[in-house]
């Protein structure tokens, strides 16, 4: 696992659609897996900044979301679909049939995982996968005790993370309970995977994934398991991580 440390949001955006942009011009075509959540927004906004000046063409991308909230229609403001078009898709030269995210509103919602994963095998699989993490350590929305086996399935949103998350929406009522996401072993799949950590709040969940036991109970130690990880991590987070048994150098 390669770790790499950052000042701040900004040093972290650039890092990251510099480390995208460089994995696309190696390549003529090129799948990327995308996350959504408050972490990758200054990302993509590096990347449309790129775009703009000519340094990154996404023509020849294809790209495969990692979730979307069950019930919400892609209109919906808090829908995965719509931050997508809004943060990203709407100001790049990607083609509308070359985006994909599960569909939150299909009538049966178990095919619909089938179709997803089908469509990303069919595609090529994903080349570089893009990832946060929960404060309880999930990834996509895999949360914890998630099968490591598990493929593009329906889960029940932990209480912690429809609380995490309720800050998107008017009142926590309104945050779906369930949500379809790719599983840990569709996740793994992926050739390289980029995951970015931000903010003091997820120091517990990276000191897991840097030093903690592989264990379903905390997702992101799966990642432990690929060959071609990098992490990006801001000083906050990196000074939150606790090494376990060892007094918090920063003094957190
Ligand atoms: O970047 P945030 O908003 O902290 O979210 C972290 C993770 O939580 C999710 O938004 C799901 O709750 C993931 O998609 C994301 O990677």
């Amino acid at each position: 696992m390669d770790i790499k440390i950052v000042n701040g949001k900004d040093g972290l955006a650039k890092e990251a659609a510099n480390y995208i942009v460089e994995h696309l011009k190696k390549r003529d075509a090129s799948v990327l897996g995308l996350a959504t959540g408050s972490t990758p927004v200054g990302t993509y906004k590096e990347l449309i900044a790129m775009h703009k000046e000519g340094k990154v063409s996404f023509a020849n991308v294809h790209t495969f979301n990692l979730d979307e909230y069950v019930g919400l229609k892609n209109t919906d403001t808090n829908s995965y679909h719509y931050y997508m078009k809004e943060l990203f898709f709407s100001h790049i030269d990607v083609p509308e049939d070359q985006f994909h995210l599960p569909k939150g509103t299909a009538e049966d919602i178990e095919a619909e995982c089938h179709t997803y994963e089908k469509l990303i095998r069919q595609t090529g699989g994903i080349d570089l996968q893009l990832l946060g993490i929960g404060t309880n350590g999930h990834i996509g929305f895999n949360e914890p005790g998630t099968s490591f086996q598990s493929r593009t399935h329906v889960v029940t949103l932990d209480e912690s993370t429809r609380e995490a998350n309720a800050r998107f929406f008017d009142a926590i009522e309104d945050v779906p309970t369930h949500a379809i996401t790719m599983g840990i072993e569709s996740i793994l799949e992926a050739k390289d995977i980029l995951l970015l950590v931000a903010g003091k709040e997820k120091g517990e969940a990276l000191s897991e994934l840097l030093y903690g036991d592989v264990r379903e109970d905390i997702p992101a130690t799966a990642l432990r398991k690929h060959p071609s990880v990098t992490v990006i991590v801001d000083t906050e987070a990196y000074q939150a991580a606790k090494i376990p048994g060892e007094e918090n150098l920063y003094g957190g």
